[in-house]
Formats: C-alpha cells, structure tokens, sequence
C-alpha cells in the first residue's frame, strides 16, 4: 500500500477538492438518512390517523379529520422529495469536487510518467518494450484513477454513512440493529472474493485481446510479405485460434458477472427478510411502532451500497497499488547521462576519440575495441567497415546516448560530459540508419527539429537532400502527409527527407548513419557535394559500407570487429594496396556491372 504514497503529493496540490468533496458527501448523507426518519413518522402518522378516522368513521368530523390527513401526508411526502433532491444535488457536487479531482490527478500523472519517458536514456529503451511503456502510462494510469476517484468517494462515503445510519439503527432498537447487520459481513467478503476472480478473468482477456490485437497489426504492417509468401490460410488459422481463445476467457467472465448480481440480492434480500421477521415481533411486544421497521428496510437498503463497494474498493485499491509500484518502478529509473559542468557554449566542431571501448550493456558485446581519431573544425571523416563492425555505436557515443566504457570523446578539446545535453544535441545533425518519419507533413516532417526554422530554410533543405523535384511531384508539394495518414516515400526518399531534416538546423557536427545506402551513386554523390558546401567550416562524420560514400572524405577509418584496422585519405588507402583498396575493387566492379 506504501506506493500509493507517491499519490499523496497529488491528493495535497488538489486538497481544496478533496475537502470539498468530503462536506459535501457529508451533507449528502445527512439528507439520505433524514428522509427514513420521515417515513417512520409519515408510517405512524398514517396507522394512528386511521385509528381515529376509524373511530371518528360516520361523525361529522369525520371529513375534517381526512383533510387534516390528507394535507399531512402530502408534507410529508414533498418533504422527502425535497430531501432526495438536495441530497441529488449535493451528490453532483461530490462528483464536481472528488471525480474531477481524480481526473486532473490522472492528467498530472500521465505527464510525469511521460516527461520521465523522454528524460531516459536510450539503454532503459532496450531494457522495457514498448507496450509495456504504453501499458504504464494508459492502463495502470487508469487504475490508479480509480482508487483516486471512486476508491476514495466510495471510501469516504462509507466511513460517513456507516456511523450516522448505526446511530440512527441503534437509537430505534439494538437488537434488531444486531440482526439486520448480520448479513452485511458476508455480503462484503464475497464481494471482494467474486470481485478478485472477476479483475483476473478480465486481467486474461486483457492479454488475449493484446495477442490478439498484435497478431492483427502484424498481419496488416506485414502484409507484404504475407501475400508474398502465401500465408494468407495460416494466418486466417492463427487469427481464429486466437479469437477463440477470447472468446472463452469472455464467456468464463459472463458467467462469474452473472452470479454476482443475484448473489448481492440474495443477501441483501436475507438482511431485509431478518429485520421484518425479528422486527414483526418486536412491534407485537410493543417495543417498536411499524414505522421502525419501514425506517429499518430504509437503513439496511442505504447501508448495503457501501458494504458493497467495501469489498469493491479494498479490490481497486490492491490493484492501484500494483500499478502504481509499476509506474513507481519507472519513476525511480536515473538517467545516469548527466552532464557534469552543463556547459551550454557553440561547439566549434573538433571531434576526438581516446583510446574509446564500448560494451553495449545489455547485451555484454563489446562494439569498440580501444578506437582513436581525430576530426579538425570543417573536416569529414568516413568510417567503413563490414556489418556490425561498431560503426553505428561510433555514432550514438558522439550523440552521448551512451557512455564510453573505456576511454573518452572529446567535442573542441572538452570531454563530452561537460557539455549540456540538449544544448549540445541541438547543434549536431543526425540521420539515422533506421529512418523514422512521423505521420505528418513533407514540411514539419523537416521542421522536426526546430521551434523558428522558416520556409526558405526548409526548401534549401529539401534542395541539398536531392529531395526537392520529388516533393514538387507530390500533388500537395511540402503539405503532402506521410505515413499511415498519407502517402509511401521510397526507401531513398525517405533517407532524403532525414537528411533534410538533419541539415535544417544548420549543424555545426552532421552524423549520417549509413544514410545514402537507398539512393543510387549518382544522387549519393549530388547530395554529398551539396553537404560539402553547406558542412563548410562544421564537422562531418559518415557512416557507410559504400565505399563512394567515404571516398570523398578529408579522412577514411575502416572499423573491423570494433578495431580500426586502417586509416588515412581515399589516395593513401587505395596506395597502401589493403581492405579498402579491396573493397573499393570490389564494390567499383559491381558498380559497371549494373
Ligand atoms: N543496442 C544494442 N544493444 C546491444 N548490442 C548492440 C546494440 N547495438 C548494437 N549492438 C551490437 O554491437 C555490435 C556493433 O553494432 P553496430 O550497430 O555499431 O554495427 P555497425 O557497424 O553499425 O553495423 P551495420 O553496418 O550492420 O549497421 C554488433 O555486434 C551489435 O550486435
């Protein structure tokens, strides 16, 4: 239960709310056990009424004693509507002040768990999927709501209620009071149990919906190579093995929520049968009037909402706190990327690796073996080098998404820890190897990152990439949408429209990940001497297999197996006759053959 204490700080910024909330479900209470009071009265009246009626029966007071009745009843009864409409207003209330405070705390919470998503380091991505994240930040999220708002109304409600219709209970008769609350116990007991076995029927049916739900997004994302591969039959047999599977978990549930209900009349109806019978005698031996037993049924009806929800809240509140030791659990991740002096100054642009070795931490594998070079203000440098050489990882060490095992980077002289994060993140341009576009424009797709980038700068973006005849194809030119909403780019206009996105900002380090392998070397070579005049004066680094791509680089480092095996300039590679000469034959024969 202690991780529901994460909630308190909420519970005190929405305390105006929550006190509010708690007067007015006292005022309402007041005014639903007041009316049973009432009945009582009207009950007694009406028996006694017409004990002198009777007796009166053919007097000429007879008639005037009617009317008196008459107009007796008649207040009576508007006096409890009355009463059952404030109390109706004063439950609109509650669920202004406590249910909404539920809400805004349900908005905060959801904002704190996805601000701290954004400040997590990338290895806390690797260690958690994601539909574990979004299961955090929209299930458990709700969950902890319902402790918020109903667990806590319910809950209120029931400590003000309880003691107010006791007293009233006990006030009329102890013993009958004894009788009539005997049932409740069990009442709430099952409740709580029947409840448990109904959150982990759904619990089920929640995962097979998810298997369900994935199996069917793999098939429309994969469609491709489903119909390539003709798996359409399996697929279909997949699908309804899974629906299957849902369907029973559904109908086990339908038959636990089936017992529920009767079981909940069953005894409530118990409690009543309880206090008619001991009450019936007790109003023969004269201890109690009828109306004491009307006033009664009263009683027990209010109390058996609140032992209901007893066993009903002490399930919410188990499962909030399950939730929120999960999302606590996110809460406490550190992000151990700090920046050590938040040096937030104009990088110049010389780059430098010391003797660097990297172990991813996950994994254990060592993707840099000792690597050391050196990059001046304005130069490019290439790194090639066969798959899974440690070239990508060269690239998220400069982007500081990782930290060096071994060894340092250094940015203008400095160790790359000193700097601040964002600002310095905010000056190097990167394209990653994956490229990742968002549902949206052509435009804001480029514009991505920046607050004030105009128009022009987003054109001569789109123009240094090779990518601006394409968009001016495009029917709705830079409007056009991307992604599910809109059109497919092609690999190599995809890796365009990252490049553009990355020279936008005006860079003063470019990272291109392997970011030219989808366009052909033509276009490849436009594109590289569009960067080589607007990189002037800034750094480049690019990552590559082609050797095109690196040849016209100030310098090459050729990666194998996380070691740098060679070094130097497209001319004294090709001289030293080694793997880069090799795979500049190599790939320079492929090329004519195509
Ligand atoms: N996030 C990660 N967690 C664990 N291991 C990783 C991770 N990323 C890469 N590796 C491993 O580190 C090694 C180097 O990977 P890296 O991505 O740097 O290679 P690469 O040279 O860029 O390859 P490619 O050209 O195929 O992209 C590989 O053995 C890879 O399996």
């Amino acid at each position: 239960m202690k991780e529901l204490s994460h909630l308190n700080k909420y519970l005190f910024k929405y305390k105006f709310l929550l006190i509010l909330g708690i007067i007015f479900l006292a005022v309402s209470n007041y005014f639903a056990v007041w009316p049973a009071r009432v009945v009582r009265y009207a009950l007694d009246y009406v028996t006694e009424s017409f004990g002198l009626y009777r007796a009166a029966d053919g007097s000429a007071i007879s008639s005037s004693l009617f009317d008196d009745f008459e107009t007796g009843i008649l207040i009576l009864g508007g006096l409890i509507i009355v009463m059952a409409l404030t109390r109706g207003f004063f439950l609109f209330l509650v669920r202004q002040t406590i249910i909404v405070m539920s809400r805004k705390i349900e908005f905060d919470l959801k904002n704190e768990v996805f601000d701290q998503y954004q400040k997590l380091p990338l290895s806390f991505y690797r260690k958690n999927n994601t539909g574990d994240l979004m299961n955090r930040i929209s299930e458990d999220v709700t969950r902890v709501r319902m402790y918020l708002g109903p667990g806590i109304m319910y809950g209120i409600n029931l400590l003000i209620l309880f003691p107010m219709v006791i007293y009233e209970m006990l006030r009329v008769n102890a013993e009958l009071t004894f009788y009539a609350l005997l049932p409740l116990p069990v009442l709430s007991v099952s409740i709580y149990l029947v409840n448990n076995i109904i959150n982990k029927r759904s619990e089920e049916i929640q995962e097979s919906l998810s298997d369900l739900s994935t199996h069917v997004q793999e098939a429309f994302s994969g469609i491709r190579v489903l119909k390539a591969f003709v798996r359409e039959m399996d697929s279909s047999r997949k699908f309804n093995i899974a629906s299957e599977e849902y369907k029973d978990k559904s109908l086990k549930l339908t038959f636990v929520n089936a017992l529920f209900f009767p079981l909940i009349m069953a005894l409530i109806g118990l409690s009543i049968i309880l206090t008619i019978y001991i009450g019936g005698n007790k109003v023969i031996k004269g201890e109690i009037t009828y109306g004491n037993i009307a006033e009664f049924v009263l009683y027990v009806n209010m109390l058996t909402w609140p032992v209901t929800a007893l066993g009903w809240i002490t399930s919410i509140i188990q499962r909030a706190a399950a939730s929120q030791k999960r999302i606590n659990q996110f809460l406490k991740e550190e992000n151990h990327i700090q920046s050590t002096e938040n040096l937030d100054v104009d990088i110049v642009g010389k780059l430098a690796f010391e003797n660097v070795s990297f172990v991813y931490p996950d994994s254990g594998i060592k993707a840099l073996d000792q690597v050391s070079f050196e990059v001046s203000p304005g130069e490019s440098i290439a790194i090639i080098g066969t798959t899974g050489s440690g070239k990508s990882t060269i690239a998220n060490l400069i982007l500081r998404l990782y930290d060096t095992t071994q060894g340092g980077v250094k940015i203008d002289g400095k160790p790359i820890e000193a700097y601040d994060i964002s600002s310095m993140r905010s000056q190097m341009g990167y394209v990653p190897q994956d490229v990742f576009l968002f549902s949206d424009s052509i435009e804001n797709n480029i514009a991505f990152g920046g607050d004030d980038i105009t128009k022009e700068q987003i054109i001569q973006a789109a123009k240094d990439a090779d990518l601006y005849d394409n968009i001016d194809d495009f029917p709705e030119g830079f409007q056009t949408m991307l992604g599910e909403r809109g059109i497919t780019l092609s690999g190599g206009q995809k890796q365009r429209t990252s490049i553009a996105r990355a020279i936008v900002k005006n860079p003063k380090l470019l990272i291109l990940d392997d970011a030219l392998s989808a366009v052909d070397t033509n276009t490849e070579n436009t594109i590289l001497k569009s960067l080589a005049r607007i990189m002037k004066g800034r750094t480049s680094v690019i990552i590559s297999h082609r050797v095109s791509s690196a040849k016209l680089a100030d310098k090459i480092i050729v990666l194998d197996d996380g070691k740098i095996i060679e070094q130097g300039t497209n001319e004294s590679l090709l001289a030293a006759g080694g793997v880069y000469k090799e795979l500049y034959d190599k790939q320079l024969k492929q090329e004519e053959e195509a």
